[in-house]
């Protein structure tokens, strides 16, 4: 199922513009080539909506929000829209400040999205609109008790908004507002490497971006994918690795991974 989706991406190496933070954008540009796409960053008003243009997915990402770039971020999503070019949000850390809470409910305003692709803190903050947990990395949990609770809450949030929501953590939940699925990839180590969740937004463009028909079976994809690839990562540490080989081994898997082994190693449940 999820197999012609990598190939696609593998095939048509499509363009993804990304407006991203300064922490993680080295490695959100490296993942993007490893996963088979091609990334370009712009953040200047004058020009990034004429790289939007000639791209094939955009990815809006509020990780570090400067005033002087503020105004990239409409300006690119509604040419995305213009031209049915899908577009990603990750609204990082959406609750730690009312300048990216402001921000972010703008957005949603303002651009009809592909994906919109956060932790659970960041998503229910969204969802409810209001000030939420105040780090850019989720302490709160998907467990069995508040799974159907969780549920929920993407299936809601996707509907009103038309988007498909892409919750990540220990349990990744996707839905477009009917069917969430529910992938059980990953490792708990992912939560040690700074911008795993950017490169999993980054990696949900690149998807999208090449399967732009498909968008709610793209986004599983990319978080299926990305998981595995922490399995495998962590798998071949050493007794003397650490969280930065794990970084390094995280975009190997990436670089390597074939659609036959993300069908086999998809681990997920319809709800
Ligand atoms: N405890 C965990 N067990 C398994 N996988 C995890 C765990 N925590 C995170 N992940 C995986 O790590 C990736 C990033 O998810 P996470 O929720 O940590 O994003 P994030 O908080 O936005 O990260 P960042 O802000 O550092 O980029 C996802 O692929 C997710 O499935
Ligand atoms: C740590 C951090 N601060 C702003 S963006 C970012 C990268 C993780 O999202
Ligand atoms: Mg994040």
């Amino acid at each position: 199922m999820f197999a012609p989706l990598l190939q696609n991406l593998r095939d048509r190496h499509p363009l993804v513009h990304a407006i991203t933070n300064y922490v993680t954008a080295n490695d959100c540009a490296n993942l993007l080539l490893a996963c088979g796409a091609s990334p370009i960053m712009a953040d200047e008003p004058e020009e990034a909506p004429e790289i939007t243009a000639r791209a094939a997915g955009l990815v809006l990402n509020l990780g570090t929000l400067h005033r002087a770039t503020l105004p990239a971020l409409p300006a690119c999503g509604r040419t995305a829209n213009a031209r049915g070019i899908p577009v990603v949000l990750d609204p990082v850390g959406v609750g730690a400040s009312r300048f990216r809470r402001d921000t972010a409910l703008r957005l949603l305003r303002e651009v009809r999205f592909t994906v919109i692709r956060g932790n659970l803190s960041e998503i229910e903050t969204l969802a409810r609109g209001q000030e939420g947990a105040p780090g850019v990395d989720s302490t709160d949990r998907v467990t069995a008790d508040n799974l159907d609770a969780c549920c929920a809450l993407v299936r809601e949030f996707a509907r009103r908004t038309g988007a498909v929501v892409a919750m990540s953590g220990s349990v990744d939940l996707v839905s477009d507002g009917q069917t969430v699925y529910c992938i059980r990839n990953g490792h708990p180590m992912m939560g040690l490497v700074t911008g795993t969740g950017c490169q999993l937004s980054c990696l949900t463009g690149a998807f999208a971006a090449a399967n732009p028909d498909r968008p709610l079976e793209a986004a599983a994809a990319a978080v299926c994918a990305m998981g595995l690839c922490g399995e495998i990562a962590h798998a071949r540490l050493g007794p003397e690795d650490g969280s930065g080989s794990f970084r390094t081994y995280l975009m190997d898997a990436v670089c390597r991974l074939t659609p036959d082994q993300l069908e086999k190693g998809a681990r997920y449940e319809l709800r």
